[in-house]
């Protein structure tokens, strides 16, 4: 494949402004298409000029079946019911997929995977180089710690997000409860209040912070009697989530099939 041609769904929204940009500044990326949702007062904008990077003549469209020869890659940062939509479509006109969307449920989950047997897909709640490197440290710092600490995971994000805990918290979750042998569906507690008793070493508990304009904040505390360990990642800027994905694309395009995540993408996954 010579350029790579990228559809980015939600174009109009915080991450889908970002990725435009990321997509304009990567090498071997084109923007081919944008899409925003039908009632929309964005559908018809140059999507080059929303995001600030100058006229691209890409016109966001209400349906990704428009615009379904201009893609090679559809980028999805936008919501879960939007997501299942785009990736049927894709499923039946064999186009490549970079995920972001959170929030999805354990139906829509299973979609994705069956997908993915059709597919290529890349599918993670976090697209930074930081927070990927962080999951390979929870790995570890839970098979060190093991069962002789507490495990905290506390997240912040903006007052506009509104799925909770994020995304990149489960998944941090999940690592940590896959390197004890632990069911994450059994030992995660939500949130504390009233009277709780005592903690029980087992348990993983999420706290979520809404506030502000906080990009995203994540920390997770081993804490033992006498210490405690803290793995924490600040992310600044949505370009950061928004070069990753446009990094994923480009790796995506090499593949005919499978579901993958930016363990794969970033080659962490044997480390
Ligand atoms: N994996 C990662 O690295 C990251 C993931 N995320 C996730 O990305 C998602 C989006 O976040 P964010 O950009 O902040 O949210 P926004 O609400 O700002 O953006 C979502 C956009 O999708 C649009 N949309 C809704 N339905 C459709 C549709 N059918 N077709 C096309 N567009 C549609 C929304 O339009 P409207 O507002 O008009 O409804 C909105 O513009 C969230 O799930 C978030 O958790 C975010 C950052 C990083
Ligand atoms: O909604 C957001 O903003 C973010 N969502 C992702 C998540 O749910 O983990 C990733 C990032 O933290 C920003």
């Amino acid at each position: 494949m010579s350029e790579i041609r990228i559809a980015v769904a939600g174009a109009g929204g915080r991450m889908g402004r970002n990725l435009i940009q990321a997509v304009t500044e990567a090498q071997g990326l084109r923007l081919g298409a944008a899409t925003e949702q039908p009632e929309s007062s964005l559908l018809g904008t140059d999507a080059g000029e929303l995001a600030g990077v100058g006229r691209l003549g890409v016109p966001l469209v209400a349906d990704l079946s428009e615009v379904i020869d201009d893609f090679d890659v559809l980028i999805d940062f936008t919501v879960p019911t939007a997501t299942m939509v785009h990736l049927a479509l894709c499923r039946r006109s064999a186009k490549r997929m970079v995920i972001g969307t959170t929030g999805l449920d354990e139906a829509q989950r299973v979609q994705v995977t069956a997908a993915g047997e059709e597919i290529a897909i890349v599918f993670a709640p976090n697209m930074s180089v930081g927070v990927n490197l962080c999951l390979k440290l929870l790995d570890i710092a839970a098979r060190v710690m093991g069962d002789d600490v507490d495990i905290e995971i506390i997240e912040a994000h903006h007052r506009h997000k509104v799925d909770a805990p994020s995304g990149t918290a489960l998944r941090m979750g999940e690592v940590i409860a896959d390197a004890l042998g632990r069911d994450l569906r059994e030992v995660a507690v939500y949130g504390r209040e009233g009277q709780t008793g005592a903690r029980e070493r087992r348990t993983i508990g999420f706290e979520t912070i809404r506030a502000g304009d906080v990009v995203g904040e994540h920390s997770v505390w081993f804490a033992a009697e006498g210490e405690r360990i803290e793995i924490a990642h600040k992310a600044s800027s949505r370009m950061t989530f928004a070069g990753g994905a446009a990094r994923a694309a480009g790796w995506i395009a090499e593949r005919e099939r499978g579901l993958f995540d930016m363990q794969d993408v970033l080659g962490l996954r044997s480390l």
